[in-house]
């Protein structure tokens, strides 16, 4: 598993940094799972009611320590895939200021049909990916303006893909990058989009 930071750091103009708990990223990795799990399963009568009565046991646990965004750690840990559950991973093997190289794996949870990641879970990759890397390197904090998807073959689940981002370019507050998915050679996805620098004042 990738090292964890003790803190949660600023990303906004916001107060003091949050500490993570020890385990809490072994929970959003077991969080991950339960919900391949889920996907995969087909329980029973009875195993469906087991299952129900663990999950209502769960969701009042966390409730106890329900917080703002600000205090929240899900999509927020400094960390591959943020501790936010509902996003695809991407594992960064290199990096540099141009270009980022790194894998997905698509669980169970995002099968679209017939093996094929879901075709809303790939955007959601890039929309995460392409975020986190036009607003690294020290750049000032952009949000998504545009992102374009072609889908050049079928995107396979459970299996290790390459991803690759681009920082194509920046005009004035405007940043273009560009990105692909390769299952091996074979050309998954291509991917395109816009981030716009925020205005002063903006949020
Ligand atoms: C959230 C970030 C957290 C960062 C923290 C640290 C990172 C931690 C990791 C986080 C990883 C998750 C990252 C998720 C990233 C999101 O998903 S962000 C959420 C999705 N995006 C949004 O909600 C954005 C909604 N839209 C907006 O807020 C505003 O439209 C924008 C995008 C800020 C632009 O508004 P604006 O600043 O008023 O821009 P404006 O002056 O109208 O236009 C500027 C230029 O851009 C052009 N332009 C504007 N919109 C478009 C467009 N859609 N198409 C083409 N051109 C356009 C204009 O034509 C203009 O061009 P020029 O005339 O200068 O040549």
């Amino acid at each position: 598993m990738d090292p964890l930071p003790t803190h949660i750091p600023n990303w906004w103009d916001k107060p003091a940094p949050v500490t993570i708990p020890d385990g809490y990223a072994d929970f959003v990795e077991q969080f991950r799972t339960l919900q391949d799990a889920m996907t995969a399963a087909a329980p029973d009568a009875e195993q469906t009611r087991t299952a129900s009565r663990l999950v209502a046991e769960l969701i009042e646990v966390l409730k106890q320590s329900e917080t703002d965004e600000w205090s929240q750690l899900s999509g927020r840990l400094p960390v591959p895939g943020r501790g936010q559950t509902l996003i695809p991973v991407v594992h960064i093997n290199s990096e540099t200021e141009h270009e980022s190289r790194g894998t997905v794996r698509f669980g169970r949870q995002f099968l679209g049909g017939n093996g094929a990641a879901h075709g809303g879970a790939i955007p959601l990759m890039f929309d995460d990916a392409f975020g986190r890397f036009a607003n690294a390197h020290g750049r000032a904090i952009a949000r998504t303006a545009n992102l374009h998807i072609d889908y050049r073959s079928v995107t396979p689940i459970d299996t290790d893909l390459t991803v690759t981002l681009r920082f194509d370019r920046e005009e004035g507050r405007k940043r273009y990058v560009t990105g692909e998915i390769r299952d091996g050679d074979r050309l998954c996805v291509e991917a395109s989009g816009l981030f716009i620098v925020l205005k002063p004042g903006a949020a």
